[in-house]
């Protein structure tokens, strides 16, 4: 370290005389002091610097223009101190502070869209916007998965895969899911019967065996479901917009890389398994036998094949797409019912009604359309609070989104659903659940179906939604009937945890005692 002060005549002399590249740092850290004692080099890197940071500022306005956003950006960083504690406040005064507005962090230029009309034209622009997923998804989801296709090759494998959706697959998948239901609701009388506990855990490994047993059957044994479940919650706590960028051991990108693997293992083998019993002549009995099944259909006319890995991230993309947002759609599908008992005083007459009292009878597709009080519960629910709030898309090019401003190629472009779903014209007192809202063809919620993006709109609109309405409802039902709720309020039930698919800040804390049938 002295060296260093020992001026030209020795410390930089000497370095300088050495011709090693190794040593070239600090000869060029020796000649910043000459003989008169100027801090040339330090001064040059001070400027450069300095311009460095003017030049963010400076395109940062230019990209800016005239729309809402801080004035300047915290340089370098931006705004990644709030992103890495997001709160509902936080992001509702950013969509209030205009139908665009934006924010950058590390760099990245971010334009928000806040009104219906500007989510919708992102959603819809394929030529100019496609999904960008948050940074961990590639590791998580593999990047050769299907999901991080676009254009045409999206449309046409997406069109091969909505035939595991339809109403005939999705009657199959309820007979499982009834099953399910009921074998966790076993396990709740119990958890759940002496003290109120947090309900969000609970509910999301319920998800997770339905999806696995409705994707996977009996393709995978019990320990499965049991590991994928556990090591789950490492992908979850990767899902923030900004990551640490290397997979290193100890960060969060690592284990959810690790959960993948596990995951994977279970799904590629339950792909070769459903491909061995469908060859034997089995039946189907999960989504995986019915893509078995169709694939070896001679007048099938789509994409034929699938590798067991392949396959297996098909199902890797669902359960990544729907663990998260069916969970929380089913925590506050009951926190709303069981804070309005008025309204789940409704959902039981109606099960009474259809059900005529035969409780332990499996549901069915057909008993399920004929309560529409207990799907317009599940579709308010998720209108006052959206399972997804957002989604990130990526501008591919120039992207001319109003007449007065232009998205500049390569930003980030995030349309947000929340106002939308609360616009007060379209849903008078839009922050009150009034499932009754739905129930009058002429109402306004009705008349505007396009304010309703809590599936999102365009080409990646939501290939589950309906499997995953009729999920909810099938659980609310069952619940509805088969317990007594009542609800922990705690000074944090109202507060919103943004993980980052919305749940109450408690985790819901519920107390489920069995109802004795009248
Ligand atoms: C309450 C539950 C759910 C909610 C709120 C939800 C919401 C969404 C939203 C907002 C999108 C993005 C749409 C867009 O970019 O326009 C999406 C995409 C997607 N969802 Fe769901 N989802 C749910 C459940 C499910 C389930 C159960 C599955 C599968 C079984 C699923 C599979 C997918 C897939 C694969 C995509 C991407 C589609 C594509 O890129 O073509 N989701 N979902």
């Amino acid at each position: 370290m002295a060296t260093f002060f020992k001026g030209p005549s020795s410390a930089a002399a000497a370095a300088s005389s050495t011709s090693s590249p190794l040593y070239s740092f600090p000869s060029a850290f020796s000649s910043a002091f000459n003989s008169k004692g100027n801090f040339t080099w330090l001064y040059t890197t001070g400027a450069i610097l300095a311009a460095l940071l003017v030049l963010e500022q400076t395109v940062y306005r230019a990209k800016k223009r005239h729309l809402p956003g801080a004035t300047w950006t915290i340089p370098i960083i931006g705004k990644f101190a709030d992103s890495m504690k997001p709160s509902m406040e936080g992001y509702k005064k950013q969509w209030n502070s205009g139908v665009l507005s934006v924010v950058s962090v590390f760099n990245i230029f971010i334009v928000m869209a806040s009104s219906k009309d500007y989510a919708r034209k992102i959603l819809n622009s394929p030529g100019y916007a496609e999904p960008w997923l948050v940074y961990s998804a590639k590791h998580v989801l593999l990047p050769e998965n299907w999901v991080f296709l676009t254009g045409k090759e999206h449309v046409d494998y997406r069109r091969g895969l909505n035939n595991l959706f339809t109403r005939k697959a999705i009657g199959m998948y309820i007979t499982i899911q009834d099953a399910i239901t009921r074998k966790h609701f076993d396990l709740w009388k119990v958890d759940f019967g002496t003290t109120a506990q947090p309900l969000m855990f609970p509910a999301r490994f319920l998800n997770m065996d339905t999806s696995l047993r409705v994707f996977c059957g009996n393709h995978i044994p019990e320990k499965a479901t049991k590991e994928i479940n556990d090591k789950y919650w490492d992908i979850t706590k990767a899902l923030e917009l900004v990551n640490f960028p290397l997979p290193l051991p100890g960060t969060k990108i690592y284990k959810a890389i690790q959960a993948r693997k596990a995951a994977m293992y279970w799904l590629t083998l339950a792909a070769k398994n459903s491909k061995i019993e469908m060859a034997n002549g089995g039946e189907p009995t999960c989504l995986l036998d019915e893509w078995v099944k169709l694939l070896n259909d001679p007048t099938y006319k789509g994409k034929r094949d699938f590798s067991d890995h392949e396959m297996a991230m098909v199902v890797l993309s669902f359960l990544f797409a729907s663990q998260d947002a069916m969970s929380s759609g089913l925590v506050y599908g009951f926190q709303h019912l069981v804070d309005h008992p008025e309204i789940l005083a409704k959902v039981r007459e109606e099960q009474e009604r259809v059900r005529q009292g035969n409780y332990e009878n499996p549901l069915t597709i057909d008993l399920l359309d004929q309560m529409p009080y207990l799907s317009a519960v599940v579709k308010e629910s998720m209108r006052v609070q959206p399972p997804v709030v957002m989604v990130p898309y990526k501008a591919t090019k120039a992207f001319k989104i109003s007449d007065d401003y232009t998205v500049p190629a390569n930003s980030m472009l995030i349309p947000s659903f929340y106002n939308s779903l609360h616009d007060p014209v379209v849903y008078p007192e839009p922050d009150t659940f009034l499932p009754e809202r739905w129930l009058d063809p002429e109402s306004s919620a009705n008349q505007n179906p396009k304010n309703y993006l809590v599936w999102g709109a365009g080409p990646h609109r939501c290939i589950g939604l309906e499997y995953a309405t009729m999920n909810i409802m099938l659980v609310l039902g069952i619940a509805a009937t088969a317990f007594d709720w009542e609800h922990e309020i705690t000074p944090e039930t109202n507060t919103v945890a943004i993980l980052p698919t919305l749940f109450p800040g408690d985790h819901c804390r519920m107390k489920f005692t069995p109802r004795k049938q009248v």
